[in-house]
């Protein structure tokens, strides 16, 4: 037996996925691990801790479908996006916890370098508005702020990296400083359109080259890991950031094929092909899962809060137990009577980028009920992927006329009909939701000659179930005229306060 290992390294848990050639899954090992949130707005994560977690998981899941590193074909690795490590070259340290995609903390600088004139510059190079969501504006906070790191890096003695390459880096026992192209992309330092890291950007976030990682293509012998870690050394055939390799694991492989995945965040892509398409409508250009013969580019809608608000109801509320619950509860009451919830509580994303906007719950009567609320969040996941959807189609000029999904929360039926009811298109739910890890797996697959082609792969992807729009349109487009009232009570919240 022969089968490939994926890592998904995401914001709240490290995952570690062992797939067979039919793209089964044999075993699972999950591990949550600890946020940090020293000061408001402000997220991090130990990197030792998503190392560890990362490699605990990956022998629990060879462990439990009685694989040995011999049958492992490669390991591919998805990974949280956008999150920052810098690390001493010589004892493998980090020198600060890792700085996560969530933190806010350089928002009042990215504001100034809006305000100095540098938006445009920025996403003609790498197809990005300038946010503290991206790597560079933390990478220059932790040169600035951690004692003596910036004159350290200057000396070559401290590495950058995502968490792909700290990934690589631990792996290799500190033998590869590298970066896949796709998490790069993420960064904003580099030019998507060389590939290469771009000296402009570097001057301007004062970044020095000597911190930063070898780029290579998504798809692509890495090297291998150290025996100690597995018994024996396996192959690393590739790496992704995580919204990309869920793209890949749908197979939307062609022009104007979109996914979304809801998981903390909701992430909607669509492949646009071999070159970047400008946006005008605030989404993102970024490059998908590249091979060494063949890059491509998404276009992305990145919303930040979505499981995150039925994890609020759990642990904030306390109105549900565990996620699942919120379905049954939801499905109670025939609609959400009137009840609007703007899950903005870090703000809004894509497209409406207001920092400064905080959750509200409107239309609240006597008659509101714990159900009608979690009917109202679970909408508002849905109403915020069909703002990105109709930014989509314009950017694109193509209607987007299915849509596929995955992640967690896609597990719910009930957001899965409305979505397709607001939309007003057929939503695609595919039978291995984790389409995320099975993304890293056709990527360490296709370099390993595991899995011979893109075409082979294709064959692997099964649909669950097709959830068809039954509300009428001149009921969804009511809903989301509501919905627009709602969000306009939301938007620019904090500024007020
Ligand atoms: N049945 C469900 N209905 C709605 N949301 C759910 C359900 N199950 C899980 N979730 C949400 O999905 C998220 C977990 O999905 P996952 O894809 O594992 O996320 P991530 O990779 O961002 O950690 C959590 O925010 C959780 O609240
Ligand atoms: O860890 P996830 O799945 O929430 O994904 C996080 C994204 O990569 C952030 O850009």
């Amino acid at each position: 037996m022969s089968v490939v290992l994926a890592f998904d390294q995401g914001t709240t848990s490290s995952r570690a996925i062992v797939f067979n050639h039919a793209g089964s899954i044999l075993g699972v090992a999950q591990r949550e691990f600890a946020q940090h949130y020293p000061a408001s707005g402000w997220v991090e994560h130990d990197a030792n801790e998503i190392w560890e977690s990362q490699l605990a998981v990956a022998r629990e899941a060879m462990v439990t479908c009685k694989v040995t590193a011999d049958e492992v074909a490669a390991i591919g690795i998805a990974n949280q996006r956008e999150t920052t490590v810098l690390w001493d070259r010589a004892s493998g340290q980090p020198v600060h916890n890792a700085i996560v995609w969530q933190d806010r903390r350089t928002a009042g600088f990215c504001d100034s370098l809006r305000e100095a004139g540098h938006t445009e510059i920025v996403q003609q190079k790498t197809g990005l508005l300038i946010d503290s969501y991206f790597c560079a504006s933390k990478l220059r906070w932790l040169l600035d702020n951690v004692p003596g790191a910036r004159e350290r890096a200057t000396h070559g003695e401290l590495a950058f990296g995502t968490i792909d390459s700290w990934l690589f880096w631990n792996l290799t026992g500190g033998r590869l400083h590298a970066i896949d192209i796709s998490n790069a992309s993420r960064t904003m330092l580099l030019n998507i359109e060389t590939g290469d890291w771009d000296d402009d950007l570097l001057d301007l976030f004062q970044i020095p080259r000597s911190v930063l990682p070898d780029v290579f293509p998504s798809s692509h012998l890495y090297g291998e890991t150290s025996s100690a870690l597995f018994g024996k050394p396996i192959k690393i055939g590739g790496a992704a950031g995580d919204q990309q390799a869920a793209l890949f694991g749908q197979n939307c492989t062609e022009v104007g094929m979109a996914k979304n995945t809801y998981g903390t965040g909701c992430f909607m892509l669509m492949n646009v092909g071999s070159k970047p398409l400008r946006s005008r409508c605030k989404l993102l250009t970024s490059i998908a899962c590249t091979t060494a013969s063949q890059r491509q580019y998404a276009l992305e809608g990145s919303i930040f809060i979505a499981g995150a608000i039925v994890q609020w109801l759990r642990d904030g509320l306390g109105i549900i137990d565990s996620s699942s619950e919120i379905e049954p509860l939801a499905a109670s009451v025939d609609d959400s009577d009137g009840v609007y919830l703007v899950p903005a509580l870090a703000g809004l994303g894509a497209p409406h980028w207001d920092a400064y906007a905080r959750g509200t719950i409107v239309g609240l009567s006597r008659g509101t009920t714990r159900a009608h609320i979690a009917r109202a969040a679970l909408e508002g996941i849905a109403f915020q992927v069909a703002d990105v959807a109709d930014a989509m189609t314009e950017d694109a000029n193509r209607p987007i006329d299915q849509l596929k999904v995955d992640g967690g929360a896609a597990a719910n039926d009930l957001l899965m009909q409305f979505q397709a009811d607001i939309l007003q298109a057929p939503v695609i739910r595919p039978k291995v939701i984790e389409t995320t890890a099975l993304g890293a797996a056709y990527l360490a697959g296709l370099s390993s000659g595991f899995w011979k082609s893109i075409a082979e792969i294709g064959k692997v992807w099964h649909v669950d179930r097709t959830f068809e729009p039954i509300m009428s349109k001149d009921e969804a487009s009511h809903r989301r005229t509501r919905w627009n009232d709602a969000l306009g009570r939301a938007k620019s919240w904090e500024e007020h306060s």
